[in-house]
């Protein structure tokens, strides 16, 4: 993994509710974290999204335990984030502060019952696409989340954006596109962020989501920080 420079992170974060940390993942590493979705063992279930209404495409769950290089990313992106998401909790007035280590946080989320591991990887063909959504799994939830392209735009496939809408308290709708390269992550909101208005911070409802296929294939790796009932 290279060094993220994570005040650039913060800065975006806090003013667009998203950050791009590029090259988070070798090509090499994209490749072979692709070929993972083909291994069902390594999955506790798969969601075809049309049967649900979700979108087209599909998605596995990883089991525990994790992969040892996407276990160790987990942990190592948490920390850095846990700070983030403690001054948004702040900001937003929201009492529940996270702790710096990821297995802390882990424990107090098995305690609650949400002991389901949500670390996913997506597929998507020509055609598919991510209905905009939050991925909230239970009462317990961690504010920011990654998902990591795995596949390269323009060779490996076209269109399938990455697209993130704001909803703002009485106002239209804000949307962002976020171009990512193969290995790059985006960091974003999971439900709220908090904005500086006039008046004092407001909260801001997000939602994300990928727009449809043009051709070929794309792989996603999504982490969540929170775990699932
Ligand atoms: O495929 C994507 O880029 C989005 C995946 C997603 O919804 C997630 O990681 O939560
Ligand atoms: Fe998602």
């Amino acid at each position: 993994m290279t060094a993220i420079d994570w005040d650039s992170v913060a800065g975006e974060l806090d003013a667009y509710g998203c950050a791009v940390i590029p090259g988070l993942l070798s090509a090499q590493d994209c490749v072979a974290a692709s070929a993972l979705y083909e291994r069902p063992a390594l999955f506790r279930s798969r969601v075809v999204m049309q049967r649900h209404g979700f979108g087209r495409g599909e998605y596995q769950y990883f089991a525990y335990p994790l992969p040892a290089p996407l276990a160790a990313l987990r942990g190592a992106l948490y920390g850095p984030l846990a700070a983030i998401a403690n001054r948004w909790h702040a900001l937003l007035r929201i009492e529940t502060r996270f702790p710096q280590r990821h297995e802390d946080y882990l424990a107090r989320c098995h305690a609650a019952g949400q002991a389901r591991p949500t670390p996913l990887i997506l597929r998507y063909r020509e055609g598919d696409y991510n209905c905009l959504h939050q991925d909230l799994y239970g009462e317990l939830v961690f504010p920011l989340q990654v998902a990591v392209l795995m596949s390269a735009p323009g060779l490996d496939f076209e269109g399938g954006e990455f697209v993130l809408t704001e909803q703002r308290p009485r106002m239209q709708s804000r949307a962002e596109v976020v171009p990512l390269g193969q290995g790059d992550a985006v960091v974003f909101a999971v439900n709220q962020r908090p904005v500086q208005g006039t008046r004092g911070v407001y909260r801001v409802a997000m939602r994300h989501g990928v727009s449809r296929l043009r051709r070929g294939t794309r792989h996603t790796m999504g982490i969540i920080f929170h775990d699932a009932t």
